[in-house]
Parts: C-alpha cells; sequence; structure tokens
C-alpha cells in the first residue's frame, strides 16, 4: 500500500513522516532526492550551473542554496526555470525507489513525501494523499522561526505553493499539526489502526 504525503512548506510533513517511520513505514522524501541530484558530479547541478551561472556555486563546486534560493523564490520565471531541470530526475528516482519498496514488502506502507504533489499533478500516482495542514497564519510563525527568514521571504515561499486550504479541500487524509505533537501523534496513530496496519 502506498500514500502521497504533502502539505506546505513547514507544516509539518517531516514530523508526520517521521512518525509514520516509527510505525514501520518506508519514507521516499523528495527533498532528500532533490538534495541528492544537486551533488557535484551529478548532471543535473552541472546543467543549473549552466541556466543560471557559476554565481550559484561555492567555490569548492557545492551548490549555494542560500543563492539559489533568492533567484527561484523572488521570480516565478526563474524557479519554472530550475523545476524544468531538476522534478524530471527527482520523478524517475522517486519512482524507482517506490517500485523497489513495494516489490520487496507488498504488506509494507510506502509514503512518498512530496512538497509539490499537488503543484506537479502526481496525485493520481498514489493510492491515497495525507495532506498535513496548519492554517496559514501557524505556516509563516514556524516557518520564520524554523528557518530564520524575514517575514518577506517567508511569505515569498509560502506564496510559491499552491494556497494550503485548497490541499486541505482535497486530502483524502487529513492531518490536522496545529496542535501539539501528541495531538498529530494521536491521528496517526487513529490512521494507522484504520487501515489495519500491524
Ligand atoms: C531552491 C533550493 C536550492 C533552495 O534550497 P533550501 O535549502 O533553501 O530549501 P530546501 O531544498 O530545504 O526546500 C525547503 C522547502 O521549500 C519548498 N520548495 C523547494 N523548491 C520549491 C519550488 N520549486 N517551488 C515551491 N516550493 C519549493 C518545499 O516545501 C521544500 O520542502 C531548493 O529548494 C531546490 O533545489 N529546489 C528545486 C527542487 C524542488 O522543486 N524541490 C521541491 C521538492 S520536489
Ligand atoms: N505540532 C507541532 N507543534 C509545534 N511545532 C511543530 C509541530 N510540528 C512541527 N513543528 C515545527 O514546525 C517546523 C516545521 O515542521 P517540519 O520541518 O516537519 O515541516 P515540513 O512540512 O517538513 O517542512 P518543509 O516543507 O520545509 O520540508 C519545525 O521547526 C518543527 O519542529
Amino acid at each position: 500500500m502506498n500514500i502521497g504525503l504533502t502539505g506546505g512548506i513547514a507544516t509539518g510533513k517531516s514530523t508526520v513522516s517521521r512518525l509514520l517511520a516509527e510505525r514501520g513505514a518506508a519514507i521516499i522524501d523528495a527533498d532528500v532526492i532533490a538534495r541528492e541530484i544537486m551533488e557535484p558530479g551529478h548532471p543535473v547541478l552541472a546543467a543549473v550551473s549552466e541556466r543560471f551561472g557559476p554565481g550559484v556555486l561555492n567555490t569548492d563546486g557545492t551548490l549555494n542554496r542560500k543563492k539559489l534560493g533568492e533567484i527561484v523564490f523572488s521570480n516565478p520565471e526563474e524557479r519554472k526555470a530550475l523545476e524544468a531541470l531538476t522534478h524530471p530526475a527527482i520523478r524517475a528516482e522517486m519512482k524507482q525507489r517506490m517500485e523497489e519498496l513495494e516489490a520487496a514488502d507488498p504488506h509494507r506502507l510506502v509514503v512518498a513525501d512530496i512538497p509539490l504533489l499537488y503543484e506537479s499533478g502526481l496525485d493520481p500516482l498514489y493510492e491515497r494523499i495525507m495532506v498535513v495542514y496548519v492554517p496559514r497564519e501557524v505556516q509563516l510563525t514556524r516557518l520564520m522561526l524554523r528557518d530564520g527568514l524575514s517575514k518577506e521571504a517567508a511569505e515569498q515561499r509560502i506564496n510559491a505553493q499552491m494556497d494550503i486550504e485548497i490541499k486541505k479541500e482535497r486530502a483524502d487524509i487529513l492531518i490536522d499539526n496545529s496542535g501539539g505533537l501528541e495531538e498529530t501523534k494521536r491521528q496517526i496513530d487513529d490512521f494507522w489502526r484504520d487501515q489495519g496496519l500491524r
């Protein structure tokens, strides 16, 4: 069985995927794969530095994430250009890992954690979609706190994604992460039991 896990930036996807992993689920994380394809020597990083210029690399050849983030989160055209270079590679790797994990144990829950799942039209690939929701004000506060971003920079990142209220409406399984961790854990335990997972 598989689910797609999504939400907005800093709504708590990593927190929920950790709770699911503790119960025995296998997790495939799109953000982790997005980092792997940006390692020095990977053809995607070469294409990114070709398109955005050597200024997006550090002197040791690694990606300057802050610099590239500033470019793409302040300009939708640039963001689309980056996605065109990165998303095909991320998608291919996600698909391969999903197939391997499902073949290894068909009874295990496999969770694909993808921030841009709805934005990229990937929802039909998964049996059900779990959305981790918090209201926008909570999202903004947690994002500023976690990443040390100004209000303006945090809002730019939130605005680069689909409205969290729309994701909430489209969810098959809704996890409200606006309370404390214990409340979220209880929702995950209920989901696990309802699915008859062991
Ligand atoms: C622009 C980059 C270098 C900024 O790096 P940074 O370390 O600051 O952020 P990080 O990668 O940890 O991402 C944090 C969050 O930002 C959001 N985010 C990332 N890329 C995008 C995007 N293209 N559009 C909207 N939101 C995005 C996601 O919610 C993600 O969880 C990086 O996000 C990147 O390489 N993005 C392109 C790949 C991509 O689309 N990743 C999203 C998952 S598929
Ligand atoms: N229930 C909660 N109560 C208080 N703080 C929380 C709760 N859940 C998560 N947080 C905090 O909110 C921040 C965002 O959570 P998390 O990193 O899990 O979000 P995410 O959706 O995975 O983010 P991203 O889209 O950037 O990958 C973190 O600092 C986390 O510690």
